[in-house]
């Protein structure tokens, strides 16, 4: 993403400061505790280590920290499947809005709507982002996104079911 210009960068370090939490859990003292998604969200709501209602002595846990990760997993997933299917003349701007709007936008606030909107309206063409997959020919790159997505759609339905079996899916 970073070689998409200053604004992904942004993004991506957004992404990655999250990652970077979940690694710190992960190689901290209550390690072994992280190392499923499932035993995080138990040991976390065990111990009350998760706000649940809004934001306080907890305010980057595992727990939320993951779901804001998911959101974009789920965004990622919309915006690749209509790479996958799209045209010649499909435009990326739109591909990533709709997959937007169908996702993390409803989870965030307007400002960040508008700057990412903005941000969308410089994105590079289609040509673009299949060479950025780096993944060989348009036609390859197609195949290799028919056997991820069932994978990313895999992913983001276990952790679904498990956020919203323990009420989480709207932690603060
Ligand atoms: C390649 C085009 C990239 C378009 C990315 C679309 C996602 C737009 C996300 C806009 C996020 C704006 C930054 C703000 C983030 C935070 O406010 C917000 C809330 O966090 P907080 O509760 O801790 O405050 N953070 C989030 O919702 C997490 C956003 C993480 C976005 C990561 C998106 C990474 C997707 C990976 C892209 C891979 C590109 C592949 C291209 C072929």
């Amino acid at each position: 993403m970073n070689s998409l210009g200053s604004v992904f960068a942004f993004i991506s370090k957004d992404a990655v400061n999250k990652i970077q939490i979940l690694e710190n859990f992960l190689t901290g003292e209550n390690g072994t505790h992280y190392l499923t998604v499932q035993s995080m969200v138990k040991y976390e709501l065990d111990n009350e280590l998760v706000d649940l209602t809004k934001r306080g002595s907890h305010p980057e846990s595992g727990c939320r920290t993951l779901l804001r990760l998911h959101r974009a997993l789920r965004w990622l997933q919309l915006f690749l499947e209509s790479l996958r299917t799209s045209t010649e003349d499909s435009k990326t701007s739109v591909m990533c809005s709709d997959a937007y709007n169908a996702s993390l936008a409803q989870h965030h606030p307007w400002l960040i709507r508008k700057a990412t909107g903005m941000a969308f309206c410089a994105l590079p063409g289609r040509d673009t982002f299949f060479e950025v997959l780096n993944a060989g020919s348009h036609q390859e790159v197609v195949t290799l996104l028919g056997e991820a997505l069932p994978l990313i759609s895999e992913v983001y339905q276990i952790t679904e079911d498990l956020y919203a079996k323990n009420n989480l899916l709207e932690l603060p």
